[in-house]
Formats: C-alpha cells, structure tokens, sequence
C-alpha cells in the first residue's frame, strides 16, 4: 500500500469503517482503469476515487452539521437528503486531512454522486466508475445497461445512468445532477 492508501485506511479504521475503505479501494482502482480505457489521467482518477466518498466516515445524521461546520452551502435537496453531502465532506476532508490541492481530483470527489454541468473528462470517469463498483449488495442492476451505454461513450454511460436514477427511487431532484443531464444531453446531440 502507498502512503496515501495507508492513510486513507487509517482513518477508515479510526471510524469503524472498513466497509468503506474496501469500496474505495474499488472505486480507485475501477476509475483508473477506466481513465486509461478514455484518455483520462490515470494518477489523478486513482487518488480521486480513493477518496471519493471519504466523507462517508460521519454519518448522515451529522452530515448536515459538519458541512455547516466547514461553512459549505448546502441546497435545500441536501437538507432533504443529507446522504447527497457526503460528496461536498469528501472534497473538504481531501483537502484539509489528505493535503490534495488538486483542482481536478477535488472537482470530480465533489461531484461523483450528483456530476454537475459541464463536467470534465475526470469528473465523469469517477462518477461512473463508482456506479459501476457501487456499495450495494451484488451487482448494481443496471450494470449491463450502463457498460453497454458506455460502450458508446462516457458521455453516454453517465446519460444513462442519470435517466436511470431519474426513473428509479429519486428522492430529491439535486440541482447538479438536472445541470449535468443538460450539459450531457447537449454534448451527445451535438457530436
Ligand atoms: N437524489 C437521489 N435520490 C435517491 N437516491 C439517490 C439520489 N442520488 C443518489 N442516490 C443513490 O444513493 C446511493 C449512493 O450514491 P453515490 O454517491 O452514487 O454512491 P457512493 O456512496 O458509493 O458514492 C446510490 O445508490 C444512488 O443511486
């Protein structure tokens, strides 16, 4: 293990977490596959999925006071949905405890659950590659879809997986996540 991963599961531990360091194991090294299967950068997306969800370690009943805490804004579909600001608690903890100062691996930690408008190329690689090895039980049911949709390109891998939470069990309508439907439906219509 490198230095970073021995950090990264000593805070996992400290939190009686290790559930959580074994799914971003496999987010890191999922998203750096895909990078290289997409031309994303492969260092960047490893660290970015190692921790992306890091903010995991408090649980949602205190999501809302620890980014208030960090002096975070938080929509109202947050407030709704406390589980949504684990992705904001990741970036603030990158940052502040994993000394990343890296706007593109911060940029895609902080958008991987909802993707945003106009996301990068490395944005989109990690928000995939955790749906792809997410923490569920099993395989994700959408799996085969998504890898076909992805087949295309990654652009239409997210597409597809939005539509799917959009049809399936949405709870909140994020902001981020109708913006990055938008930027993604633009961008495959104008190929
Ligand atoms: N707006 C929403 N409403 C309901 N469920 C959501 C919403 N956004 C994300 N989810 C679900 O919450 C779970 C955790 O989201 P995600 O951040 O993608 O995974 P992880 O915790 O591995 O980072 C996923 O199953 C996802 O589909």
């Amino acid at each position: 293990m490198n230095r970073l991963e021995q950090q990264v599961q000593t805070v996992c531990k400290a939190h009686d977490c290790d559930d959580l360091f074994k799914h971003l194991i496999a987010v890191a090294q999922a998203s750096k596959s895909l990078a290289k299967q997409v031309g994303a950068d492969q260092s960047k997306a490893y660290i970015a999925g190692l921790l992306h969800d890091i903010g995991g370690i408090f649980p949602n009943e205190e999501r809302i006071d620890k980014a208030r805490a960090f002096h975070l804004s938080l929509f109202k579909e947050e407030l709704d949905l406390p589980m949504i600001i684990h992705q904001k608690l990741s970036k603030v903890l990158a940052k502040q405890e994993f000394e990343i100062a890296d706007d593109d691996i911060l940029s895609a930690i902080c958008c991987h659950t909802t993707l945003k408008a106009n996301p990068s190329l490395l944005d989109k690689t990690v928000f995939l590659a955790d749906k792809i090895k997410w923490d569920g039980a099993g395989q994700p049911p959408y799996l085969s879809d998504l890898l076909d949709a992805l087949s295309i390109s990654l652009s239409e891998g997210c597409l597809f997986y939005i539509d799917y939470i959009l049809t399936h069990d949405i709870k909140v309508l994020h902001p981020w996540l109708l913006a990055a439907k938008a930027s993604l439906v633009d961008e495959v219509a104008n190929k």
